[in-house]
């Protein structure tokens, strides 16, 4: 069973400022021991509570910088909550930055191993999953050679060829994510909607609100690092628009015609 339980989880980050000082300021706050750069702290996520089940299909819109990434990079365990608790069970398989991590110094292959490794695979497991992750890869002999001699299109392939090697039982996604060049776009593409369909929960970020509409059960809109509003795709969406044609002063279609 996939499940998904976020209670009262806050992440704050803090953030090096690099503001620009005049000699006087400086020398005033040497004088004083105060740094003229005190770290900004950045309350990403404030008290988030999400729970999710098997054949959950969440969608995540937002504004830009309302905490959509910070919320999906901390249930894939990249960020700890800073306050709350993050309870994720089940296989995650994680469609974002994916072509962090590498080992730049080994080959290809040994990329494979050692990704394959860290997504839960076992040794024999990942033996049987070997020869399908290279074809899908199309990198042929390429796969001998070190990562670090890879174009950023090549190493974007192998990262995605591995991570969606597996079964997943959580799917996690940004849609932004472009892999490569159009062919391998379309092909990258007919497995996302594949791995969609098989796994047992996903969770999906997303500005392309037609998307949303058409994959998710359950939306969730994200404000300033809270939620703002969730529920039945269809009501968050209207809300959504309507709150965003309000702030640029336009109607929404919707309302134009009644
Ligand atoms: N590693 C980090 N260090 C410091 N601040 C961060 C970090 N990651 C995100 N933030 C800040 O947290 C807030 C939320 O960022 P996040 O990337 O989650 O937004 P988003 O909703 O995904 O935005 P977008 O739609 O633009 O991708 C922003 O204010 C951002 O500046």
């Amino acid at each position: 069973m996939a499940k998904i339980e976020l209670q009262d989880v806050s992440v704050t980050f803090n953030a090096h400022q690099q503001k620009r000082v005049s000699f006087k300021e400086y020398l005033v706050s040497g004088l004083f021991l105060r740094s003229m750069n005190p770290p900004l702290r950045v309350h990403a996520l404030k008290g988030i509570n999400l729970s999710a089940r098997d054949g959950d299909r969440i969608g995540i819109i937002g504004h830009n910088g309302a905490g959509k990434s910070t919320l999906l990079k901390t249930l894939a365990g990249i960020y700890p909550p800073t306050n709350g608790t993050r309870e994720v069970e089940g296989k995650i398989c994680s469609l974002f930055d994916i072509t962090l991590g590498f080992e730049f110094e080994a080959t290809g292959w040994d990329n494979i191993m050692y990704r394959a490794y860290l997504q839960g695979e076992t040794p024999s497991s990942i033996r049987g999953k070997l020869d399908a992750i290279a074809e899908f890869s199309e990198l042929g002999d390429f796969l001998n050679i070190a990562v670090r001699n890879y174009s950023a299109g090549m190493q974007m392939r192998l990262a995605f060829s591995i991570a969606t090697a597996i079964d997943p039982e959580v799917l996690l996604i940004d849609e932004v994510l472009a892999v490569g060049d159009l062919a391998f776009q379309n092909k990258a593409k007919a497995r996302m909607k594949e791995l969609m369909k098989t796994s047992r929960l996903m969770v999906i970020v997303a500005h392309d609100l037609n998307a949303i509409l058409d994959m998710c059960t359950h939306v969730i809109w994200m404000e300033h690092g809270c939620v703002r509003a969730e529920g039945a795709p269809g009501i968050v969406v209207e809300q959504y628009i309507a709150a965003a044609a309000a702030a640029s002063g336009q109607l929404p279609e919707a309302l134009k015609a009644a």
